[in-house]
């Protein structure tokens, strides 16, 4: 496969057609925030932030934020963590044009995006997308990258196009392996209380 083919990944509008791990589906297919979900999985959530800034728009989220060419865009890059264990690497991208329409973005640092996106009513939301993203994808050797290692396989994925305005925001997240662990149910506040 060409150099350009590892950069792009098939998105699909259906999950059954990106073949992610059946157990998987609940949490790629979730319309509600994914921080709010984790939270309820976990004792001990944190949003550790990566990096954020200017940063070249990768080919695969161009087409998605209609960006006529390789543009510069506002970055985000974080990990979800867990219980100290990270489960999601998030990406999330912005055209510099429409930074006026996010005005929460830059100076969100540790608070989870989520929580700006899903409390304001000037927010609209696509829909989402899946994919299973390979080893030298760029998002999965920058989640690797984080975590000081690489991926011998590929990892779920689902991103999300946001609309307020006239402005897009592009968030993408894969899944990493530690999120197998985390409880198939939601913890309810006894077992949160016994394992506190
Ligand atoms: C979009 C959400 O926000 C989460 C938090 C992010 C951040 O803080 O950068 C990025 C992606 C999401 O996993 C959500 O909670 O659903």
């Amino acid at each position: 496969m060409s150099h350009s083919g590892v950069a792009f990944a098939r998105w699909q509008a259906h999950v059954n057609r990106a073949a992610v791990p059946a157990f998987l589906r609940g949490w790629l297919t979730d319309q509600a925030s994914l921080t709010v979900k984790l939270q309820r999985h976990c004792g001990q959530f944190r949003v550790q932030r990566l990096a954020q800034g200017h940063a070249a728009c990768l080919a695969d989220e161009r087409a998605a934020l209609r960006l006529p060419r390789r543009l510069q865009v506002h970055a985000r890059e974080v990990l979800l963590r867990c219980d100290g264990r990270p489960v999601v690497y998030a990406h999330t991208v912005v055209p510099l044009s429409a930074g006026a329409d996010w005005p929460f973005f830059r100076g969100l640092g540790e608070r989870s995006l989520g929580t700006t996106l899903f409390g304001d009513p000037r927010v609209g939301r696509g829909k989402l997308e899946y994919a299973l993203l390979r080893p030298r994808h760029p998002l999965v050797r920058r989640a690797g990258a984080a975590l000081g290692q690489t991926f011998a396989g590929p990892l779920p994925a689902r991103r999300c196009l946001y609309r307020r305005g006239r402005g897009l925001l592009l968030v993408t997240e894969l899944f990493l392996p530690a999120i197998a662990q985390l409880h198939s149910q939601p913890r309810d506040g006894l077992q949160l209380l016994n394992a506190a």
